[in-house]
């Protein structure tokens, strides 16, 4: 398969927890025989520096004509530090999602045997977790009007939904919780907020469509406990914008680090494949940023045109290298390897034409494919 890819590496660790997908999908390529094309662009902070815009109309020209966007993080602590920023690198990132439709953004959370002892959560309660969020991304309090008072006394954020945005979300969670364990939780705050109660009673009416599907409700404030307290009970949790932020750097502590989630952003004609995490500045070219995040976002790529069994063989090469410690400092204190190195190993695996990864005891959780 022919496949155009826009690199959007950005700031922080961006560039090179990016370059280490490149690496793997360069040995996918070469395995399966497989034409991928790779251009880059730049994005957040970086393009503030250099053309003072955070999403240069170069950068969205490209990801329009490509068939997928690879995108690294941005954010940089000079916007953090700065309320008063008027440009921020976040804007950058927002404005591609909402320019290539992108609506919905999916979250899958597994974990792998080798790292239940490391999460701060009791074994028992994590060993076999396996949910997938999925979380409306171009609306909500996110893209509703925003102003602050002239006095700067006070400030205002609209959150906003319509029944087709829900709706159009809700159908791609039902038909991913079909393909699964049958199990949809729709998180809210339909006790407080009138948008959620939009969601409630538009959620409700779809379920109709889907009988084979168990639905169930929880409010928000619940959810963010009952993902730590039992994050067995859930299977596919569908949610607005702003909650499935939250809750989904909450769930990463299921997994062990936000360093090993991935996610796919899809909706229109193109699709963009990002880590959940951000930029990481602290981690800056230090070379301990891990790239399993971004590397499963390509397999989520691969996953997206159909290439089931090149995302597989991603998956796998990265529960090997978990399974055998080449890992980075957040999964492995004792003897910790480099992003690079990780990186180089995954390739290695992927390259070897006979791949004898061995796949006994390997969870990599029911995969969504979208
Ligand atoms: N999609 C994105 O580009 C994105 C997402 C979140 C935050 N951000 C931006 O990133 C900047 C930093 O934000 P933050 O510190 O709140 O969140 P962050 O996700 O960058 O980092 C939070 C913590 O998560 C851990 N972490 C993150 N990525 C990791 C990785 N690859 N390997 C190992 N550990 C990892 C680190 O312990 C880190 O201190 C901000 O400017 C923020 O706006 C961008
Ligand atoms: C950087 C920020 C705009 C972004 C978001 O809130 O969507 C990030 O936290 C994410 O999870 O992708
Ligand atoms: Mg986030």
């Amino acid at each position: 398969m022919k496949l155009k890819i826009a690199v959007l590496a950005g700031d922080g660790i961006g560039p090179e927890i990016t370059q280490q997908s490149i690496k793997v999908l360069k040995a996918i390529a070469d395995r399966f025989d497989h034409e991928f094309e790779f251009e880059d662009a730049i994005v957040g902070a970086a393009a503030i520096d250099l053309l003072d815009n955070p999403l240069p109309e170069a950068t969205l020209d490209l990801c329009k004509k490509s068939n997928a966007v690879l995108f690294g993080a941005i954010g940089h602590p000079k916007y953090d530090n700065n309320p008063d920023a008027k440009v921020r690198p976040e804007q950058g990132l927002l404005k591609l999602r909402k320019e290539l439709g992108l609506f919905a953004n999916i979250r899958p959370v597994t974990t792998y045997a080798k790292l239940i002892d490391q999460s701060p959560l009791r074994p028992e309660r994590i060993q076999g977790a396996d949910l997938t969020i999925f979380r409306e991304l171009t609306g909500g309090i996110y893209f509703g009007e925003k102003s602050t008072s002239e006095d700067g006394q006070s400030a205002t954020d609209i959150c906003t939904y319509s029944v087709e945005e829900i709706e159009r979300m809700a159908h791609l969670a039902f038909k991913a919780a079909q393909q699964r364990r049958k199990k949809l939780t729709l998180v809210d705050k339909a006790n407080v907020l009138e948008t959620s109660r939009l969601w409630r009673k538009t959620v409700k009416k779809i379920a109709e469509d889907y009988q084979d599907v168990a639905l169930d409700f929880l409010f928000v404030d619940n959810a963010a406990m009952q993902m730590i307290l039992n994050p067995k009970q859930f299977d596919v949790i569908l949610t607005e914008n702003m909650f499935g932020d939250i809750i989904s750097d909450e769930a990463s502590v299921i997994g062990g680090s936000i360093g090993l989630l991935a996610s796919a952003s899809v909706g229109g004609d193109n699709a963009m494949f990002e880590p959940i995490h951000g930029s990481y500045p602290q981690a800056t070219g230090k070379g301990i940023a891990n790239p399993v995040a971004s590397i499963l976002s390509a397999a989520m790529l691969l996953d997206h045109f159909g290439l089931v069994e090149e995302g597989d063989v991603i998956r796998k090469a990265v529960a090997t290298s978990i399974k055998l410690n080449v890992c980075t400092e957040d999964i492995n204190k004792d003897n910790p390897y480099s992003t690079e190195k990780v990186g180089d190993f995954l390739e290695g695996l992927i390259s070897e034409s006979e791949n004898n990864i061995n796949d006994e005891n390997l969870n990599f959780g029911q995969m969504t494919i979208i």
